[in-house]
């Protein structure tokens, strides 16, 4: 189905769909197109991609797909300079972890060709970034959500799920908007909760010792931390609606647990702290079976 496939963003995301790919029987040739000179010349030398193009119109010629993985603001400056050069048969889909914003920049980019066009998200990723963090299995058995809108030809939403189950992942549909507030829960708040705390911490005289004595509770509270910033910023404020709406909640959810410790609620702390951890035991079991 695909003989050439164009990154644009050849970094963790981007890089792992092209390791997938390449473990194909017949790969599609992949061409990568980048903002750093020196990411592209990194993804040419691991392999990632056969080829690494500046010029657009070179490199979405014949193309049957196009993959945008850059952080999610870039995408309206990526889609304005594929337009002119996009042909009716090729794909256009994102991997970007916000829908709504995105796919209100493809519908106001593409215009007639925005039913080329299919939002993307893979629910699968990692606190390193960059072409050297890619991985061929990061995909496999995780889930990939589409958002295709109304207009969306059927055949570009079979060609990008058939994209995504070469790359061994379960792929469903949403509409953005749920997508966006299932993921500000999910997600974007653990991410901001994460580099709340080390923030709080690196900022405290004595931030040394405090590091020097955090153990693996606090690594696995605060991994994504070491998530990219840039990435990060723009999740924020392309979902800061539904963000915002979260963090009043966890603000609430911080209040009523501050009351009952104030309070010596032994009873109340230990029901709170029973019902979390079934919760998250029970959800960690659904995810190995
Ligand atoms: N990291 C994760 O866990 C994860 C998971 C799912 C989805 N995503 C989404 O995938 C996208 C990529 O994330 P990543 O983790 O691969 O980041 P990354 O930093 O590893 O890679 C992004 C790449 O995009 C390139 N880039 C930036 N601007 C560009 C532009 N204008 N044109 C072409 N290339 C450009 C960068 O140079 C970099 O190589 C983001 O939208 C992110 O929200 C990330
Ligand atoms: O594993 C991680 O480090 C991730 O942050 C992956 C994670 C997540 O929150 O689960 C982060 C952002 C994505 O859009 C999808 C997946």
């Amino acid at each position: 189905m695909f003989k050439k496939i164009v990154i644009f963003g050849v970094g963790l995301i981007g890089g792992s769909v092209a390791l997938a790919l390449k473990k194909l029987p017949n790969p599609p040739q992949i061409v990568g197109v980048g903002r750093s000179e020196l990411s592209l010349q990194e993804a040419l030398t691991l392999g990632l991609i056969d080829h690494a193009e500046t010029d657009i119109a070179s490199a979405l010629q014949n193309a049957d797909l196009v993959l945008i993985a850059a952080p999610v603001a870039q995408t309206p400056a990526i889609l304005k300079a594929i337009r002119p050069h996009l042909s009716a048969q090729t794909v256009i889909t994102d991997a970007g972890s916000t829908k709504s914003d995105v796919m209100a920049y493809a519908q106001a980019e593409l215009g007639q060709q925005f039913n080329q066009f299919v939002g993307g998200h893979p629910i699968a990723g990692a606190e390193k970034s960059g072409p050297g963090a890619a991985m061929a299995d990061l995909y496999v058995g995780k889930n990939v959500i589409l958002t295709p809108a109304a207009v969306t030809g059927p055949e570009a939403v079979q060609k990008v799920a058939t994209l995504w189950h070469h790359c061994g992942a379960l792929v469903s549909n949403m509409r953005p908007e749920e997508h966006d507030s299932v993921f500000a829960a999910v997600s974007h708040l653990p991410h901001l909760l994460a580099f709340a705390l080390v923030e709080d911490l690196a900022k405290r005289n004595n931030a040394e010792l405090l590091f020097k004595f955090a153990a693996s509770g606090f690594r696995d509270f605060t991994r994504i931390a070491g998530s990219h910033p840039e990435m990060w910023r723009d999740i924020a404020l392309a979902n800061k609606q539904a963000l915002l709406q979260e963090l009043n909640m966890y603000q609430q959810a911080v209040s009523e647990m501050t009351a009952l410790l104030e309070n010596n609620d032994d009873k109340g702390l230990f029901d709170l702290f029973e019902h979390a951890s079934e919760a998250r035991n029970a959800w960690a079991k659904s995810k190995t079976q």
